[in-house]
């Protein structure tokens, strides 16, 4: 994949866009699936996300569970110990014999202390397992966004992608950091007090399992009623998200245009949604809350009633009784938490289709099985050729830009492409440096396609530097050794030299070392320019592809910038989108476009001589000049 040295796209506001807020539809129902906040995934992707993202932790999720199983055991031998204390050790401490109310006794207390130390070692266990998973989670997002083409992201933008590995991964992070320990404990609790109570009386253990049959319906309905308000309401945030993204990355417009006033009533709107849907889920869940502890309580007060009479028909130990009563306040006890417990499932859940419904876009610009490399140039050869051949290209969202395309670039020429707005110039350049492919025919480099060149070899071979010099955070030295971030020192500072930039990196606090994020380490437009120059330089491509900058430096700075941009394109094949007069004049050859094609293409001198279009071009910014 081509490198973008400088990258201004990160930087551009989002295309205004409102991904249905409340409203969403299920995957697949048609339309582009990239108007809504869900793409599509295949059927049973999240279930296979979360599998796979469980495999690597599965040695913890076994220990955690072996530590549950005997946390459980021992704190569940509490009520059956007092049962036993009650109906064997009170009436031998009546007879005279304390001995077995004191085992009981240190029993109870050595099970206390034990499941205290389980409990420590269960919630440790599964909490690494846990950061195991989501540490996973964002890493694959991460690549997942980096992997992703520029066709992608315009479409998908990046407020989304950040709800993806932000309010996203935050939602199965509550599910894990809480609600699946919560969730192990409910299971193992259930299953060990349903066979102890079995175990105790068999009729009591049948009417506990018979009181599960309302619980359950219970937690059936809300589920289905919540799911589908957590879906909504997660789209609603990730709305917010995109907003608050796209007024930060648009900040100067913003400003320019005083939209603060238009942009608050805007955000107002998304937030109360929000506010709405959440409000929605909290009265779910206070329902939720309340039917079942009602029928808890309803549960408990029969099973104590019924056992009282059985006592009194001497049916029934009051031993068992008053273990059962324990036992069943214990069930129905985290059933507040339950609520919680469904609340975060449904939230992460409703996440988890989001994140692996990105998670299944597959890159449209696949690196080739079977690469094939550049043939051997010598070290001094001036640039490699480049061929559109029969090129034909058209974004996937809108009509064909290119309408077959021929054009051939000699290695070691400049070739300036003018032209309205609108005419394709940019999209030619992005095609060069493979940010797209062709939906038709090929982009050759020395006759081999774009497409069959490995992603390291096509670096070496074209590097694009876009309009605004994006720095990374980092110092100026790795700013300009990104394209070859082993370079020494020397390499460093000798390209900056060539381009003109040693001096003022020299005078910044740390000289090259300076952080470009800190403070002093304020950099300007200009300066920017001839760092990312000096980045070309040192990755030293066969082919450069300049998105000159529009902006108009001030005298000084456009001479240094000319100047710099002259020492880049020497001895290679270049591409420049130019906007200035001075770099067509430096050119070897001006191609006029218009509507996605050649209509003028000559040496500058030939065709400023003619009467075409760039001949009333040149004479216009000439007069400008003046
Ligand atoms: N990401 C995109 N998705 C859809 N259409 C696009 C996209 N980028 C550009 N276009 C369309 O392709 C056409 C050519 O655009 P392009 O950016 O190549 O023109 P340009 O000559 O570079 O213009 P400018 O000088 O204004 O940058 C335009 O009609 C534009 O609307």
């Amino acid at each position: 994949m081509t490198t973008a040295v400088t990258d201004t796209d990160a930087q551009q506001p989002d295309p205004e866009e409102r991904p249905d807020a409340g409203t969403p539809e299920p995957a697949g129902s048609g339309g582009d699936p990239f108007d809504r906040d869900q793409l599509p995934a295949p059927p049973g992707a999240p279930l296979r996300l979360l599998r796979s993202l469980l495999r690597p932790e599965r040695r913890l999720v076994v220990l955690a569970s072996v530590l549950l199983l005997l946390q459980q055991a021992a704190i569940q031998a509490g009520p059956l110990l007092v049962a036993i204390a009650i109906d064997s050790g009170v009436p031998a401490a009546l007879d005279g014999d304390h001995g077995p109310l004191i085992t009981v006794a240190v029993l109870y207390a050595v099970a206390g202390g034990a499941s205290g130390v389980l409990v420590y070692a269960f919630y440790r266990t599964l909490g690494r397992a846990c950061q195991g998973v989501l540490r996973d989670l964002r890493g694959r997002i991460y690549r997942q966004a980096q992997a992703l083409s520029l066709d992608f992201h315009d479409r998908y933008t990046s407020g989304r992608m950040i709800s993806r590995s932000t309010s996203d991964v935050l939602a199965l992070r509550e599910l894990l950091d809480e609600g699946v320990q919560t969730l192990m404990t409910v299971f193992v609790s259930i299953v060990y007090i349903t066979g102890l109570l079995l175990y105790m009386d068999l009729g009591l253990g049948v009417a506990t399992m018979a009181s599960f049959v309302p619980l359950y319906l219970l937690v059936r309905s809300y589920r289905r009623r919540a799911g589908a308000m957590f879906t909504r309401r997660s789209t609603a945030i990730a709305t917010v998200i995109v907003k608050f993204n796209e007024t930060l990355n648009g900040i100067r417009p913003v400003k320019a245009f005083r939209r603060e006033r238009a942009n608050d009533a805007r955000f107002d709107e998304l937030n109360s949604e929000h506010c709405r849907l959440n409000g929605g889920t909290i009265l779910e869940m206070a329902r939720f809350v309340v039917l079942s502890r009602l029928t808890a309580n309803v549960t408990l007060a029969a099973i104590v009633l019924w056992s009282a009479y059985r006592v009194a028909d001497g049916d029934l130990e009051l031993g068992v009784l008053a273990a059962a009563a324990l036992y069943v306040r214990r069930l129905y006890d985290p059933i507040d938490r339950f609520a919680m417990i469904l609340n975060a499932y449904a939230s992460a859940s409703a996440s988890l289709t989001k994140i692996a419904g990105l998670l299944a876009q597959r890159p449209e610009l696949a690196e080739p099985a079977e690469p094939k490399e550049l043939p051997e140039r010598p070290a001094d050869a001036p640039g490699r050729e480049v061929v559109f051949d029969t090129v034909r290209f058209a974004y996937r969202t809108g009509g064909e830009v290119l309408p077959t395309f021929d054009l051939t670039l000699a290695a070691g020429q400049t070739t300036a492409v003018v032209g309205a707005t609108g005419a394709g110039k940019s999209t030619l350049a992005k095609l060069l440096a493979r940010f797209y492919d062709p939906t038709d025919g090929r982009v050759l480099l020395d006759g081999v396609d774009l497409r069959d060149l490995a992603n390291p070899e096509l670096r070496r071979g074209v590097v694009m530097v876009t309009q605004e010099a994006f720095l990374f955070s980092g110092t100026v030295a790795e700013n300009i050794a990104l394209g070859r971030p082993d370079a020494p020192r020397a390499e460093i500072e000798a390209a900056a030299r060539a381009i003109g930039a040693h001096e003022f990196i020299e005078a910044l606090p740390d000289g090259y070392d300076t952080d470009v994020r800190k403070r002093g380490g304020r950099i300007s437009a200009g300066q920017r320019q001839l760092v990312s120059f000096a980045r070309v330089l040192l990755a030293d491509p066969a082919v450069v592809i300049l998105d000159e900058a529009t902006s108009s430096l001030d005298i000084p700075g456009e001479r240094a910038v000319q100047h710099a941009m002259e020492t880049v394109l020497r001895d290679r094949t270049a591409l420049v989108i130019a906007h200035r007069l001075s770099t067509v004049e430096v050119a070897d050859r001006v191609l006029v476009m218009d509507a996605g094609r050649v209509v003028e293409d000559g040496p500058p001198a030939e065709l400023i001589a003619g009467t075409g279009r760039f001949a009333a071009l040149h004479s216009a910014w000439r007069e400008s000049l003046v």
